[in-house]
C-alpha cells in the first residue's frame, strides 16, 4: 500500500462521548441554555472529540507555509509579478517581517517554511525545507496542472510532515500558503468540487483591478472547460486545476487526521485544500477547524460544502494563516475556561477584582457637565493615523490584506496619538455588575481576563438613585481606568436578581431596538424608553465611553447589551465613534449571550493581533518584495 492508501485507511471518526459528556456538563454548571458560550462552545467540543480528551494540553501549535509556483501566472492573474514567490520565501526566513512570521510569534507557533514547487533555485535559503516537486506548475488555462503522479507526491510530503510533526510532539498545525496566481487555482478548485460557476468563485486575489478581474474569471472559465476536473475525485481535481501546495495541505489535513491531530484552516486558499482531502477521504475534515471568512469569493462555497461555520470575519485576503493564528488564541482561552468551569463549585480559581462601589450621594450633575465632556472632546490625531496607515500600506502584504486587523490598528495610532503603537499595551475590563457577583460568572470573566492580559474592576451599581448618578460613577470609573489603560473594554453582568446571569441584552434588544436591528428611538429619548431597572447601567456605560473617549482610550465592547447602549451612545455623541471596536458581531459571528467581559476580552486578542502586524512586520522596502503591480497598490506601495 502507498503512504497515501495507508493514511487513508486508519483515519477514523473522532471520539463521540467526550463531547458528549462535555455538553451534558456545561448544560449543568451553565443552567441556562438562553445565555452561552455560543460559537465557543462548539469550538471546545469540537476540539475535545479531536483529541479525545476531558481536559488536553494546550495545543502545541506549528505553522506549516506551503510555497508554490502556478504556471497560469503567466496570463496576469495577479496583482503581483510571480518572482513575488520567491521574494516572500526570503521574507520568512530571513528578513522574518511577514505576516506569518507576525501571526506565528502572536500565537506562539513554530513556524515551517516548505518549497513544495517554487519557480526559482531557492536552496540558498536558510531553514526552508526543500520538498521541491517541480518548478512550479504548469498553465492550467492551456492543460493539467500536473501528473497524477506529482499530485500523489504533493500529498504524500504533507503527509510526511504532519506525521513528522506529530513525532516531535506538535498536535495542532496551522497550514498557510504562498504562490503568485494561486487564488485563480484555489477558484477552479472550489468551482469543480462545489459545483459552482467560475463567476461565482473567482475573487479579488491580491487586490487586482476590475479590469484583470474580468481577464482572471475568464482564466479560471478556460481552466475548467479544457481539464474538465471530476470534482468527486480529488487527485484528479488537483492534476488538473491544483497546484502542488494546495495537494500538501490537502496531505497536511490526511496526516493529521491519522493521528487525531488538529488543522485550523486559514483562508480560501487552505479550504480549497480541505476540499481536496474531503473528495479523497471524507472523515479528515472531523479534524479540521474553520477560522475566519476570507473576503476571497470561493471561500462561503469551500466552507459550506466542507460543513463547517467560521466564527470570524475580519475581511482578511491573506493566506499565512494570520485567521487560524487568531482562532487559535480563541480556543485556548475556551479550553482554559473549561477546565475552570468542570472543577466548580468545588475547586474555583481566585478571582482578583479590584472592587468599587457606587456612592449613595446623588452628584451634582448637569447638562453642563455633559457638554463640557463634549465640548471637550479630543480629536483624534489624525497625523499618526496616517502615518500608520502609511506604514501598514507598505508592509509587505497585498493592499488592505489584513481586511479589519489594519484599520484597528490605525485607529489605535489615532486615539493614543503615536504612529507606531506598541504590542502589549495595558488592558483592562470595567465591569458594571448590578448585585453581588454570581461565582460562576465571575470564574468565566476571570479566566477570560487572564487569557487576554486584563485586569478587572468590578464596579457595583446601586438601584434608587437617578441615572445621573450611575453616569457620573461609570464616568469616574472610566476616567480612572483609562489614565493608565490605554485598551479598555466595556461590560455589564448581574443586572437582574432572577436570572443567575441576567437576560439584559434580550430585553435590551426587544425593546429598544426595531425587529430589523436598527435602533427604535432618537437619542435623546432612548433612556426614557428603556426599561427602568436597566437605567442605571445605561447610564454608567454611557459615562464610561464618554470619559474614556475623552482620556483618549481605546474602548471595547461586550456583548449586546452594551454594544446597543454603545450604538444610542454614538447618537448621542458622534465624536466617540473612532473610538469604539465593535466587537460582536462585527468581527466575531459566535453568537456569544455571556456578558461580563468575554467578548471584550475577545476583542483585545483580536487587538493584539493587529498591534503585532503593525510592528512585527517589516516593509516592501526593507524586505525588497516587489510591490503591486495593479489595483489600488499601485499608488500606495513604494518599492
Ligand atoms: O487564502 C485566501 O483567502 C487568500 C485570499 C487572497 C489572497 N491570498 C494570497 O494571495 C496570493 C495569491 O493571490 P493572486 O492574486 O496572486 O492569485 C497567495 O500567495 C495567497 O496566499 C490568499
Ligand atoms: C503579493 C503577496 C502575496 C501574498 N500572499 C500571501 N502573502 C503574500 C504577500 C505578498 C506581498
Amino acid at each position: 500500500m502507498s503512504l497515501l492508501e495507508q493514511t487513508i485507511a486508519i483515519i477514523e471518526p473522532p471520539n463521540r462521548e467526550i463531547p458528549q459528556v462535555t455538553a451534558k456538563r456545561l448544560n449543568q454548571v451553565m443552567e441556562d441554555d438562553d445565555i452561552t458560550l455560543g460559537g465557543l462552545r462548539g469550538l471546545l467540543l469540537r476540539y475535545l472529540a479531536i483529541t479525545g480528551k476531558r481536559h488536553p494540553e494546550s495545543p502545541e501549535k506549528c505553522t506549516v507555509i506551503c510555497c508554490g509556483d502556478h504556471g497560469v501566472a503567466e496570463e496576469g492573474v495577479s496583482a503581483y509579478p510571480p518572482e513575488t514567490t520567491l521574494q516572500m520565501v526570503r521574507n520568512y526566513l530571513i528578513s522574518q517581517g511577514a505576516a506569518a512570521n507576525a501571526f506565528a510569534k502572536y500565537c506562539d507557533s513554530e513556524l515551517l517554511v516548505v518549497d513544495i514547487g517554487i519557480a526559482a533555485n531557492a536552496q540558498d535559503i536558510p531553514g526552508l525545507i526543500d520538498c521541491h516537486i517541480a518548478d512550479g506548475t504548469s498553465n492550467i488555462a492551456q492543460g493539467p496542472a500536473m501528473t497524477r503522479q506529482q499530485a500523489v507526491l504533493a500529498i504524500e510530503t504533507g503527509i510526511e510532515i504532519a506525521n513528522q510533526l506529530m513525532d516531535k510532539g506538535f498536535d495542532c498545525i496551522l497550514p498557510g500558503e504562498m504562490g503568485i496566481a494561486n487564488t485563480t487555482v484555489s477558484a477552479a478548485i472550489v468551482a469543480a468540487c462545489c459545483g459552482r460557476t467560475a463567476v461565482e468563485t473567482t475573487g479579488r486575489g491580491t487586490n487586482i483591478s476590475d479590469e484583470r478581474m474580468q481577464k482572471k474569471i475568464q482564466i479560471v472559465k478556460q481552466a475548467l472547460e479544457t481539464n474538465q476536473p471530476d470534482g468527486n475525485d480529488g487527485l484528479d481535481v488537483l492534476t488538473k486545476v491544483g497546484g502542488f501546495e494546495f495537494g500538501t495541505i490537502a496531505g497536511i489535513i490526511l496526516g493529521a487526521a491519522a493521528r487525531h491531530g488538529t488543522v485550523i484552516l486559514d483562508g480560501a486558499n487552505t479550504s480549497a485544500a480541505a476540499l481536496i482531502a474531503q473528495a479523497i477521504a471524507p472523515e479528515s475534515i472531523s479534524y479540521v477547524i474553520p477560522s475566519h471568512l476570507s473576503a476571497e469569493n470561493s471561500h462561503q462555497f469551500a466552507l459550506e460544502k466542507l460543513g463547517l461555520m467560521p466564527l470570524m470575519n475580519l475581511d482578511l485576503k491573506l493566506g499565512e494563516a494570520c485567521g487560524s493564528s487568531l482562532l487559535v488564541t480563541m480556543l485556548e482561552a475556551v479550553l482554559s475556561a473549561w477546565d475552570v468551569l468542570d472543577k466548580l463549585p468545588q475547586e474555583p480559581v481566585e478571582t482578583p477584582f479590584h472592587q468599587e462601589f457606587m456612592r449613595y450621594t446623588i452628584p451634582k450633575i448637569t447638562d453642563k457637565t455633559f457638554d463640557f465632556y463634549l465640548r471637550t472632546m479630543q480629536d483624534l490625531d489624525y497625523e499618526s493615523l496616517h502615518n500608520c496607515q502609511h506604514r501598514i500600506d507598505n508592509l509587505a502584504k497585498p493592499l488592505d490584506s489584513l481586511g479589519y486587523l489594519e484599520q484597528i490598528a490605525a485607529e489605535i495610532a489615532g486615539v493614543i496619538g503615536n504612529d507606531l503603537p506598541e504590542c502589549g499595551m495595558e488592558r483592562a475590563l470595567l465591569v458594571f455588575t448590578g448585585r453581588q457577583t454570581n461565582s460562576l460568572q465571575a470564574q468565566l470573566t476571570a479566566a477570560f481576563a487572564q487569557h487576554a492580559g486584563a485586569d478587572v474592576t468590578m464596579a457595583h451599581l446601586r438601584d434608587g438613585l437617578p441615572p445621573t448618578a450611575a453616569f457620573d460613577f461609570g464616568r469616574e470609573q472610566s476616567e480612572y481606568l483609562s489614565l493608565t489603560y490605554p485598551l479598555l473594554g466595556l461590560a455589564l453582568t448581574e443586572l437582574d436578581e432572577d436570572a443567575p446571569f441576567g437576560t439584559a441584552a434580550t430585553e435590551f434588544a426587544t425593546t429598544l431596538l426595531n425587529p430589523d436591528g436598527s435602533l427604535r428611538y432618537e437619542a435623546d429619548e432612548f433612556l426614557q424608553k428603556a426599561p427602568e431597572a436597566y437605567r442605571p447601567a445605561i447610564g454608567a456605560i454611557i459615562g464610561a465611553i464618554i470619559a474614556a473617549a475623552h482620556n483618549s482610550s481605546f474602548i471595547l465592547l461586550d456583548d449586546e447589551a452594551t454594544e446597543i447602549i454603545a450604538r444610542y451612545t454614538e447618537l448621542l455623541c458622534p465624536e466617540v465613534r473612532p473610538y469604539i471596536l465593535h466587537v460582536q458581531p462585527a468581527l466575531l459571528q459566535a453568537d456569544i449571550t455571556l456578558p461580563g467581559g468575554i467578548i471584550a476580552s475577545i476583542g483585545l486578542n483580536i487587538t493584539e493581533a493587529a498591534l503585532h502586524m503593525l510592528n512585527d512586520m517589516r516593509t516592501f522596502a526593507d524586505t525588497k518584495v516587489s510591490v503591486s503591480q495593479d489595483g489600488p497598490g499601485v499608488s500606495k506601495q513604494i518599492p
